[in-house]
Order: structure tokens, then C-alpha cells, then sequence
């Protein structure tokens, strides 16, 4: 079953020069993406190639301004919580404590208080935070900040995941740690993830299939399809068709990683030529 089905999808911001010059930012262009039920799908591509601007859309906090993006057959309107979100940064409530935060999705789903409790304790252990339970987020760092938002989309269980880089902040060690946690926890319910990184690496070891973007206007240049054998674990990083499919997603991305520096060089130098003359 198709759980997500974007087809031509188009997406332009309005933007001002440094000169204020108002421009037309064309991000997404030509975008056409399926994702099946129960799949793990990652992106990568360029920066600033609409990866994120996606995932608002998915989100129903942005809107594209051509083509269709459906969820479960429906135009998506609005944020919905059977649309779990980890966005960088992606606040959490700071008068609640912790384990508070962790049980905001299971009060809407209307789950007995113990009950809640004792989920929102589980998942707080999953990310190596059982001792901060009771601490306001204000008191932890960065990186637990963002674990604590990892536990409480994962704790309520919503139909579809989207994670926008949702590791990036971390130490590497607690990265890895998560990866496989994450990996773990989808391998037992396989909810569909969306999941946008920047490593090559982390998108294999996790996902049935990585969409590689072009640089802007962002569209989908190919589809890779990882057939390493589940459940996953941390030793495969060393097998030769690990190996092979990171060498052949590099063929893939790196001319438009320079496109891209292209565009951003590009763009520069255009303000600089308006302002100097
Ligand atoms: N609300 C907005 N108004 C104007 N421009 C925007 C807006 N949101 C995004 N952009 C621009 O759209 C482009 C794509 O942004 P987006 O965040 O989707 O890229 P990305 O692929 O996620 O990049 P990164 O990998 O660096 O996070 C960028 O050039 C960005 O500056």
C-alpha cells in the first residue's frame, strides 16, 4: 500500500535580496516521490535543495504551491498526531518536566495516567534519560533536548515518522546508539519514517530505500534500493555491499553537492555585483 504519494510537486518562496530586491526562490520543482506503508525511506541531497521544505509540507506546516502530496489517499491540510514530527530544534513545553513532555501524545490519545507514566519512563530509558525525568528541558543540554523530542514522538507511536536530521546534534557515540534504538523500534512495529540526513552512512544503515535530491530546484535523481538484510546491526557498516551502495550514493550526490555550492557562490556574487554597481 502507498502511504505517501507526491507527484509534480512544485513549492517557490518569495525572498529579498541583501540589495531588497524581491525574487521569486524556486526550491521544489518537478517532485515526484512515493513511499510505501511500513517503509523506512531517507533522503539526501544538497543543502538547500528543499529536503526540509518536503517534510513541512508532509507535516501540514507548509504549503506546496503545485502538484499533490496525499497521505493515505488525502491532500494533506493541516498537523494531524497521526503524524509524529522530530524537527531540529523542535520545542518542547518548558513548564513541563521531561516525563511530562513524553506524556503530551499520550494524554491526546487519551491513555490512563499510570499507564501513560510507565510508557513515557520506557521510552525516557530508551534514550539513556531516566535520571532527568524529573528536570524541566531548560536544564539539559542540546543534545538531550533532542532525545527527549526522539522519545516522545517514539512513545506515542503515530502511523507516519518525520525526522528532519534528527540526530545531526548529537556525539557521535549517542548517534549510533540511537541508530540502532531507532532501527530496533522500527524493525518491531514498522510505522512508516520519512527521515532527511546529511550522512550517507546513517541513511543506509537505516533505511529499505534512500531518494537522492538534485540540487535546486530539488527533485528526486534516484531511488536506492538497500536489500542489507534485517535486523540490522552496527557490523554491517563494514560489509562489502554496505560499502558498494555508500560508494554508489556518493557517485550520485556529489555533483550536486557542487551544483549546489554553485548556486550559493552564484547568488553571492550576484548581490555583491548589484550592490557594487
Ligand atoms: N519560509 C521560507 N521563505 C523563504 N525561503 C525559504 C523558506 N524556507 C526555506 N527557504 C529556502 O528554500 C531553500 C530550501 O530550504 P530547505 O530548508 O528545504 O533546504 P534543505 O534541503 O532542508 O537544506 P539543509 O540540508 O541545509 O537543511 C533554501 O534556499 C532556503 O533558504
Amino acid at each position: 500500500m502507498i502511504k505517501i504519494q507526491a507527484s509534480q510537486v512544485r513549492r517557490e518562496f518569495q525572498v529579498k535580496s541583501n540589495t531588497g530586491k524581491k525574487e521569486k526562490l524556486l526550491v521544489m520543482d518537478n517532485f515526484n516521490l512515493q513511499v510505501r506503508e511500513g517503509e523506512f525511506l531517507s533522503i539526501l541531497g544538497p543543502s538547500g535543495c528543499g529536503k526540509s521544505t518536503f517534510l513541512n509540507i508532509l507535516a501540514g506546516l507548509d504549503q506546496h504551491d503545485g502538484g499533490e502530496i496525499l497521505v493515505d489517499g488525502l491532500p494533506v491540510k493541516d498537523r494531524s498526531f497521526d503524524r509524529g514530527l522530530v524537527f531540529q530544534g523542535y520545542a518542547l513545553l518548558p513548564w513541563r518536566t521531561v516525563l511530562e513532555n513524553l506524556e503530551i501524545g499520550l494524554e491526546i490519545r487519551k491513555i490512563g495516567k499510570k499507564e501513560r507514566k510507565a510508557i513515557a519512563r520506557q521510552y525516557l530509558d530508551l534514550v539513556g534519560l531516566a535520571a532527568f525525568a524529573n528536570q524541566y528541558p531548560h536544564q539539559l543540554s542540546g543534545g538531550m533536548r533532542q532525545r527527549v523530542a526522539i522519545a516522545r514522538v517514539l512513545a506515542y507511536q503515530p502511523n507516519l515518522l518525520l525526522m528532519d536530521e534528527p540526530f545531526a546534534a548529537l556525539d557521535a557515540q549517542t548517534r549510533e546508539t540511537l541508530q540502532i534504538e531507532l532501527i530496533k523500534i522500527w524493525e518491531a512495529d514498522k510505522k512508516t519514517i520519512v527521515f532527511i540526513t546529511h550522512s550517507i552512512d546513517e541513511a543506509i544503515l537505516l533505511s529499505d530505500r534512500v531518494a537522492v535530491m538534485t540540487a535546486r530546484p530539488g527533485t528526486i535523481k534516484d531511488i536506492i534500493e538497500v536489500p542489507l538484510s534485517r535486523p540490522r546491526t552496527e557490523e554491517i557498516r563494514n560489509s562489502a555491499e554496505f560499502v558498494r551502495l555508500r560508494q554508489y550514493a556518493w557517485e550520485l550526490i556529489k555533483d550536486e553537492v557542487s551544483k549546489a555550492q554553485r548556486l550559493q557562490t552564484g547568488a553571492k556574487e550576484s548581490e555583491d555585483h548589484e550592490k557594487t554597481g
